[in-house]
């Protein structure tokens, strides 16, 4: 199998790849870029040349990458990628074939194990010497307990480890794989460092944390700016050269952005508690979430609400926020107010700010990124009204900390994933929210992208502009002003999880 690029330039989206000599001979390359979201695109691109070559049909939508000059051979016949961005295509796919409308039933889409049998290559075409059997894949990736639910139902970590599924499920003699840790929890993050190390299939391994290095792959290829810069082995690249050089500008632009936060400060003061929910439960007809959760939140706290992939903890925030549909079955009062009675869905959404992959899946209106970042005043996907001048004048300012003011009429979805994320953060961040809700907020960003949103919200907790509730599945996310922990485990009975509060 060999992948060879000469002189080789390519665009897609605002990103363009720029590689001047890269071999990639049956053997597998951890990537990492310090900034811009190469998974996507070169996921794309190998895609979309081995489909064109060996006339394979495409699984999702075409991507529109166009070749600018140079080189780039391929003998790879099938190649498969798992990426954010090819997740938003299934879920677009899945989106289409919506037949809420047409049944009494909410269409929660395809069931797992469907999706992973589509992916099978059609009879009687090429197939690898050793293909998983379904049965083993379920096991390897956990995914026996899924395999009845639909797509649009799983957890964040669930959805990741059934995109793997189906992207193994297709044999390929190649993968790309774009953080493919990126949202699961530290058992199925070693359990499936351990399953990709046993793969017999070589690949390139796309990372944005220094803790994602994949440790069985030799070699590095070092991306700055949709450029390869270098390329190294596993030694040199634990000596960090480049590490350092690129961390030092967050510093600076994070103080930039607490800044302007400052300069818009405004109070919004409620009465303890803040938040609070007595005996909170979440189940389905076949399935208990979560029981006896009691949580309160006072003025000033910071929380973090941890435990395992599908113990409940984006169900939680979504009973805050009031967008799950059993936050009316329980009994929560949210700024002042006990929830159902009478107050709208949006007098509590203007105090909440909310960053999440499942906003970001919803976040389907193609308006410019200036619009992006003022919708957050509206609580819109999209904007509807007019925005003041004052208004604008924050927006602009935030583009320009984010070194995107030069997109700022691009549409959103010209964008790339990271850029994207960091557009939802500032419009997060814009109303400055009495709650900040940030579930997995890193997902999607590339290394400068982590380091600067985990910077400024280490500064916006410190000098409590917002009271952060915060998830992560990274022990290094943590944030030092953060003292408040909700946990999840499970419970005794095996009917779902509880919470235990701690500080
Ligand atoms: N309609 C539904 N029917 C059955 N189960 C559902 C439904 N909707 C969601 N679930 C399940 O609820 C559980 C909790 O999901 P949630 O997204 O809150 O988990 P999480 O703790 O945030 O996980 P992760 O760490 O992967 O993000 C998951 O196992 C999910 O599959």
């Amino acid at each position: 199998m060999d992948i060879k690029f000469n002189q080789f330039t390519a665009l897609s989206h605002s990103l363009t790849l720029d590689i001047a000599d890269w071999h990639i001979h049956n053997q597998s390359w951890g990537v990492f870029s310090a900034h811009g979201d190469i998974g996507s695109i070169l996921g794309d691109l190998l895609c979309q040349q081995s489909a064109a070559l060996f006339d394979n049909k495409l699984t999702n939508q075409p991507k529109d990458i166009e070749v600018l000059s140079g080189d780039m051979s391929i003998s790879a016949h099938r190649i498969a990628q798992v990426s954010l961005t090819e997740q938003q295509r299934l879920l677009a796919l899945e989106l289409e074939s919506d037949d809420t409308d047409f049944q009494d039933i909410v269409d929660t889409g395809t069931k797992v194990i469907e999706l992973i049998k589509q992916a099978l290559p059609a009879a009687g075409s090429r197939q690898t010497n050793n293909p998983e059997p379904i049965d083993a894949l379920l096991t390897k990736l956990d995914l026996h307990s899924l395999q009845e639910q639909g797509f649009r139902e799983l957890s964040t970590g669930e959805t990741r480890r059934v995109m793997l599924a189906i992207a193994i499920a297709s044999q390929p003699d190649f993968l790309v794989l774009d953080n493919p840790f990126s949202g699961l929890d530290i058992q199925h993050r070693d359990a499936l460092s351990y399953y990709l190390s046993q793969l017999p299939i070589p690949m390139l391994l796309v990372f944005s944390r220094e803790e994602d290095q994949p440790k069985w792959i030799d070699n590095i290829a070092i991306f700055s700016h949709g450029k390869l810069d270098r390329k190294m082995n596993k030694h040199d690249w634990e000596q960090h050269p480049v590490i350092a050089q690129i961390t030092s500008q967050t510093q600076v632009q994070s103080e930039l952005m607490l800044a302007t936060m400052q300069r818009h400060r405004h109070q919004s003061h409620f009465n303890n508690p803040v938040f609070e929910l007595k005996n909170g439960k979440v189940a389905y007809s076949d399935k208990t979430i979560f029981t006896d959760v009691n949580w309160r939140i006072d003025n000033g706290q910071h929380w973090q609400i941890k435990g395992p992939n599908g113990c409940g903890k984006s169900t939680l925030l979504g009973l805050i926020f009031g967008d799950h549909p059993q936050c009316y079955s329980n009994d929560i009062h949210i700024f002042g107010k006990k929830r159902g009675t009478g107050e709208t869905i949006w007098e509590i959404k203007q105090h909440i700010g909310m960053v999440s992959s499942a906003l970001h899946l919803q976040y389907r209106i193609n308006c410019s990124a200036t619009d992006v970042i003022l919708s957050g005043f509206y609580d819109s996907i999209g904007l509807y009204q007019q925005a003041s001048a004052d208004q604008k004048a924050v927006a602009k300012d935030w583009l320009i900390m984010l070194h995107m003011i030069e997109y700022a009429n691009t549409p959103i979805k010209q964008l790339d994933y990271s850029q994207q994320r960091l557009l939802l953060i500032a419009r997060a961040l814009v109303k400055q929210p009495t709650l900040l809700i940030l579930d997995e907020p890193y997902q999607g960003l590339d290394y400068l992208g982590i380091r600067l949103v985990k910077k400024t919200l280490e500064l916006i907790a410190k000098e409590n502009l917002s009271q952060l509730l915060f998830v992560s599945h990274y022990h290094e996310d943590s944030i030092d002003s953060i003292d408040h922990y909700l946990t999840f485990v499970a419970k005794e009975n095996g009917e779902g999880y509880r919470a235990v509060i701690s500080e």
